[in-house]
């Protein structure tokens, strides 16, 4: 092992549909940092601290009859603001970095475009739970729908979350939104093929963060 490196924490958040290989990539992308010398904090949403995990079988669980749309938007912002204030500042304050597997923008394009909060609605608990924090980059994912279909079927047969399982018009929805928020932002935001080879799509995540290295 080599010595840590010591400069500013960076934060990294992977986004997309479902499907789209967020989980494959974090991964990747924290093992590559790793043999860097870096060190890495691999993490999720909902969850990455005992009480947002706590909270993530609340919102995914397929019991009972499910959350209101202000209830779920409540609910994923206090497991962010858990997740935010207990482990992603105290990493960033001593230099790691933060690789996050979904962080705000799912909550602007699912609770917002899919479920019809406004944004601004949406980034207003962002500021109250997280102050506000934002990733430094942000990697979008996208995949064509049947190709994220087929890789679904194959690793959820045991069935959907309660989310992940909402109508077609949901999930292209939030699709869209992912691409508006992209386009507003594009300092922070960068757009990856997810349809490519695990390691062609891992080679292009390793490049879009060049400018951070
Ligand atoms: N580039 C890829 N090509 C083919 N299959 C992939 C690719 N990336 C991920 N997969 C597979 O597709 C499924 C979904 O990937 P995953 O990383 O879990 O996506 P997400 O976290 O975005 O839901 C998994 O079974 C994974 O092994
Ligand atoms: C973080 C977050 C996730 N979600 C949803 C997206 C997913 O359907 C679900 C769980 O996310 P996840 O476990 O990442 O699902 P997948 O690996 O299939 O992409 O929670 C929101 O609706 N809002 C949010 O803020």
């Amino acid at each position: 092992m080599g010595e840590q490196v010591r400069a500013p924490g960076r934060f990294i958040a992977l986004e997309g549909g479902e499907g789209v290989g967020k989980s494959t990539q974090s991964k990747l992308l924290a093992e590559a940092l790793r043999a860097g010398g870096y060190e890495v904090v691999l993490t999720r949403e909902p969850g990455g601290t005992a009480g947002a995990e706590a909270i993530r079988s609340l919102l995914l669980g397929t019991e009972g009859e499910g959350w209101g749309a202000r209830a779920e938007a409540l609910l994923f912002a206090a497991a962010r603001a858990d997740h935010v204030e207990r482990l992603i500042r105290p990493a960033l304050a001593r230099g790691a970095w933060v690789i996050c597997d979904r962080f705000i923008d799912s909550s602007r394009a699912y609770q917002g475009g899919g479920s019809g909060l406004s944004d601004e609605d949406v980034l207003t608990l962002h500021r109250i739970g997280s102050e506000g924090l934002l990733p430094d980059l942000t990697l979008l994912f996208e995949v064509p729908v049947e190709v994220s279909s087929a890789r679904l079927t194959a690793r959820d047969a045991d069935g959907s979350d309660r989310i992940g399982g909402r109508a077609a018009d949901y999930h292209a929805r939030v699709s869209a939104a992912f691409e508006r928020f992209a386009e507003a932002e594009p300092e922070r935001f960068v757009h990856l093929d997810g349809a490519e080879d695990v390691y062609v799509v891992h080679d292009a995540v390793m490049s879009a963060l060049g400018p951070l290295l």
